[in-house]
């Protein structure tokens, strides 16, 4: 199996300049790979550091050191750490991101957000929506909230449009952050039935969790965050 995604040495520090310039470490000294098609959990308590990695791989935060070699379809192996904005644009085509909350787009239908991702992979608008609709049908959205702002929604429907939003494109490389809370037990089985079969058609995934249940039941492999660091999974968090 070849890898797709090898973070070596990633640290992002974040300075508080309302604070006198104080340094606040997000995460240190943090490496692993993920194999082609594995998916691989990161677990750890609250503020260990967990989404400041997917945000340096995402590009949302700039890391401070280390390097994030991604084998991409369209350039090769590209350092995300270093990677020009223009560059981390395309590639966001082909890695997907499920943050912990939905970003609201002001007075966009949630089905124009779930396909969004699809026209700019070139599908026509209806063809797009028509898939969006499958999405948001599968994971339970009602109808009538189809054509609605998602900014009324609840934690629940909002989270599930986030992940309508990223898997109806079939990234190559997907981003978790915690991708099963605040769902209720049937829709979070039916988040777990998408993720598998995602994976199954061959998208790498690095997912946060919390819920131990649906790590057991999707990761190959996990390590765990604390104080900004990373340490290897004691086996028996996933037995
Ligand atoms: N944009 C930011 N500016 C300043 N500090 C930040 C920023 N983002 C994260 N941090 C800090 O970095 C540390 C790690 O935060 P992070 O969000 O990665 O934790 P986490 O493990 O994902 O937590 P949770 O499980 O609660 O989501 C925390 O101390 C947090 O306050």
């Amino acid at each position: 199996m070849s890898v797709i995604l090898k973070v070596e040495n990633l640290c992002k520090k974040f300075t508080l300049h309302m604070l006198g310039g104080k340094t606040i470490v997000g995460c240190q000294d943090v490496s692993f790979v993920v194999e082609e098609g594995a998916f691989l959990g990161i677990f750890g308590p609250s503020g260990s550091g967990k989404s400041t990695i997917l945000k340096c791989i995402y590009r949302t935060y700039l890391p401070s050191g280390g390097c994030i070699k991604y084998l991409s379809r369209c350039y090769g192996e590209v350092d995300l750490a270093l990677a020009p904005e223009r560059q981390v644009l395309v590639l966001r085509q082909e890695i997907g991101y499920v943050s912990q909350f939905l970003k609201i787009m002001p007075r966009v239908p949630a089905v124009d957000v779930v396909a969004e991702g699809l026209w700019l992979q070139g599908t026509d608008q209806e063809e797009a929506r028509k898939v969006a609709r499958e999405y948001l049908a599968r994971l339970g959205v009602a109808r009538e909230l189809w054509d609605a702002y998602p900014v009324t929604f609840s934690g629940g429907e909002q989270q599930r449009v986030n992940l309508a939003r990223a898997l109806i494109t079939r990234p190559r490389l997907l981003l978790l952050d915690e991708p099963t809370a605040s769902l209720d037990v049937n829709t979070k089985n039916t988040v777990i039935e998408l993720l598998r079969e995602l994976k199954g058609s061959g998208t790498s995934m690095v997912g946060i969790f919390h819920d131990m249940d649906a790590a057991r039941r999707l990761v190959d492999s996990a390590f765990v965050m604390r104080d900004g660091y990373c340490y290897p999974e004691k086996r028996r968090e996933l037995a």
